[in-house]
């Protein structure tokens, strides 16, 4: 897909998500929340990765509160010099300050870096998702860049509102397939 038309895509689909209510937003985010919590690939991660939301992404505050409370080891994205640095926080009121975008990321002090191999599970932003599980971002390559430096067969699992998801999206070679895709209404992809 020429980069035009991946532009247009993401400020098309971009609208559609700015446009849900914040009642609507916030009852989507609790139904992803709830399917996420009975997904064997969540469930049997002992060390999970996943993104703090940002303006009118999918909810992820509570889930990440829930991780901590289940006794799973929490993995957040700390962006530096156009890469992620996952990092293990053990609390969201005191480990975290407005970074990146401004993006809460683990504080410099709190930051404490774990290896892709000891991530057993991958919450997933985005802007755009096709039915099988193909992505497109904000344009920064973070993703693309750091999924593959998981060990394979890691679950991945993209988050998204239903009127985020296009039935095909033609991608490029590094765009990075989620393995699992989770919308409001369940679990809408599974490679
Ligand atoms: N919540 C969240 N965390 C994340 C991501 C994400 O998409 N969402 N990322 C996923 O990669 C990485 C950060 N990458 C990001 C890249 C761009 C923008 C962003 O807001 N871009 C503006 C354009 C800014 C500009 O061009 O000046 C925008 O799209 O409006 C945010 C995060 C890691 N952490
Ligand atoms: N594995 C990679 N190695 C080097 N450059 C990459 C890689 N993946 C993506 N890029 C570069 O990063 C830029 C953005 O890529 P792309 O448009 O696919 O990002 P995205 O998936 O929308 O964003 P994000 O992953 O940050 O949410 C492109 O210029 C692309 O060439």
């Amino acid at each position: 897909m020429a980069a035009e038309e991946k532009d247009n895509l993401r400020q098309k689909i971009g609208r559609y998500r700015a446009n849900l209510t914040p009642e609507e937003r916030r009852t989507k985010s609790r139904r992803i929340m709830e399917c996420v919590l009975t997904l064997p690939q969540f469930c049997q991660a002992q060390s999970v990765m996943l993104y703090l939301e940002i303006r009118d992404e999918v909810e992820t505050t509570s889930l990440a509160r829930k991780t901590i409370g289940m006794g799973k080891r929490l993995v957040v994205p700390l962006c530096k010099e156009n890469r992620i640095i996952p990092c293990e926080i053990a609390s969201l009121e005191d480990d975290l300050a407005a970074g990146y975008m401004g993006i809460r990321e683990p504080k410099e002090t709190c930051a404490r870096p774990v290896q892709p191999e000891e991530i057993e599970a991958v919450l997933v932003p985005g802007l755009v998702f096709d039915q099988e599980g193909r992505r497109i971002g904000y344009g920064g390559g973070y993703y693309d860049r750091f999924l593959p430096l998981l060990p394979a067969g890691t679950p991945i699992i993209g988050l998204a509102f239903e009127c985020q998801v296009l039935g095909k999206i033609s991608t490029e070679e590094h765009d990075q397939r989620m393995s699992l895709l989770v919308t409001e209404n369940g679990v809408i992809y599974q490679r």
